[in-house]
């Protein structure tokens, strides 16, 4: 049995920033993740005026609730998501300032209008630099009354999650009412982590659609930052492989990642899973077959899948997982296109795709400089050696470790 410690949650970290910086007092985060998508979070509050201070296990974060220091700021939130999706939201709720947001030209292509409406809505003078609905934009804050918003989070659950946690920083508080919602499991975190910080958000309406976020601001805390479960996701898929056991301490019952699920996806193929104490072990029965899953509540393990899928006795469809198609890359079509070109058959539709069993040959993987493309094809790899990639270096974005930490896997594995 291989005991792997995981990095922690590239979600988890970016709220408990936000969170920490917006909050009345001194924040520690123990165990952060430290990757590009991190760092640059951490930089950007640092552009807009806020006191971090990083420590190698802990990162102490003194808190604003009056909103950035700087009353001018250009912040560049490099390719994450999060960063571009969440500081915006936080900027916008400053008393007073003028922000410039831009991103990495990945990250400009990826949609934000949804989020920028409902900013709009609430009053914000925001203005796109370029394309309307992409970074990079402008933001003159003047405080936010708050009030009621309809918003549809059918193509990012990031929208929801940045408005609920703008509601505290709002002098009426926000009620948010939603009409679609995916990678729902998100919102769980973003609501888990709110309590922490000492706020209450309540839930209601037909679905529980509708969520009422009180006015009145986050009370600092120590915060410690769980295991990346969609990390945890290639070491998982590779016991499932190998046979051999993984076990990630850190990720268990309770944890607050909806990827850890994956787990449920690997069960459901034949795979030997177990949570105990805190941990989950997963390894082999000696076989793994075809199924139909839908993975839209747990769409970045998506790739993960994909890349094993050629390797399972059946067809392995995955479905309502649309929204892959606007990350890092086309995920869909990253998936399709190297598993295609390893010889393996493929069909994609708007929102899933089906990978028939066989056996891939080696090639070069075309990454799109997307981290999950390249930590999802090491899976593959384990059983295809001379597979490389076109650039192995852009999993700086949530585990610039992960290419050591995979090998001594597979080393431990023989
Ligand atoms: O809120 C978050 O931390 C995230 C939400 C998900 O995005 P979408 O809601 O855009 O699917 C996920 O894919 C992303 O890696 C992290
Ligand atoms: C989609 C991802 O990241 P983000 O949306 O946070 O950039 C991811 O990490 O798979």
């Amino acid at each position: 049995m291989t005991v792997i410690h995981v990095p922690g949650s590239k979600s988890v970290t970016a709220r408990a920033l936000f969170l920490a910086a917006a909050a009345n007092g001194r924040s520690t985060l123990v165990r952060p993740l430290s990757s590009d998508d991190t760092e640059g979070f951490a930089a950007g509050l640092t552009a807009l005026g806020y006191a971090v201070e990083q420590e190698a296990e802990q990162w102490h974060i003194t808190g604003r609730p009056a909103g950035p220091a700087a009353t001018e700021a250009d912040v560049y939130c490099r390719d994450g998501a999060t960063t571009a999706r969440f500081l915006p939201t936080l900027a916008a709720a400053g008393s007073r300032g003028g922000y410039r947001f831009d991103a990495s030209a990945q990250m400009r292509r990826r949609p934000l209008a949804p989020l920028t409406e409902a900013l709009r809505t609430l009053g914000v003078d925001l203005r796109h630099e370029d394309a309307e609905g992409h970074h990079p934009l402008r933001i003159e804050a003047a405080g936010i009354k708050g009030g009621e918003l309809t918003l549809d989070a059918g193509q990012s659950s990031q929208y929801l999650t940045a408005l609920l946690m703008l509601g505290p920083l709002t002098e009426m508080g926000l009620r948010i009412t939603v009409t679609d919602l995916v990678s729902a499991p998100y919102i769980e975190i973003t609501l888990a982590m709110m309590r922490s910080f000492g706020v209450e958000v309540t839930r209601s309406g037909p679905g529980n659609t509708v969520f009422t976020v009180p006015p009145g601001g986050y009370r600092a805390t120590t915060y410690a930052v769980e295991p990346d479960a969609s990390t945890a996701s290639y070491f998982f898929a590779a016991a499932a492989l190998t046979g051999r056991e993984v076990t990630v301490p850190g990720l268990g019952d309770g944890a607050l990642q909806g990827d850890l699920r994956f787990v449920d996806v690997l069960r459901r193929m034949g795979a030997d899973v177990r949570t105990a104490g805190g941990s989950t072990t997963v390894g082999s029965t000696g076989t793994l077959s075809g199924l139909t899953v839908n993975m839209r509540d747990i769409s970045d393990t998506m790739p993960t899948l994909a890349a094993l899928a050629p390797f399972a006795s059946g067809p392995v469809r995955i479905e309502d997982v649309g929204n892959t198609r606007v990350k890092e890359c086309d995920r869909l079509e990253a998936c399709a296109g190297n598993l295609r070109r390893m010889g393996i058959t493929v069909a994609t539709g708007p929102d899933w795709i089906e990978i028939r069993p066989g056996t891939p040959r080696p090639v070069e993987i075309e990454t799109h400089g997307d981290h999950r493309v390249v930590m999802s094809f090491a899976v593959t790899g384990l059983r295809t050696p001379g597979l490389t990639y076109d650039d192995p270096g852009c999993v700086r974005k949530t585990f610039p470790g992960f290419h050591e930490a995979f090998a001594a896997y597979a080393g431990a594995t023989g």
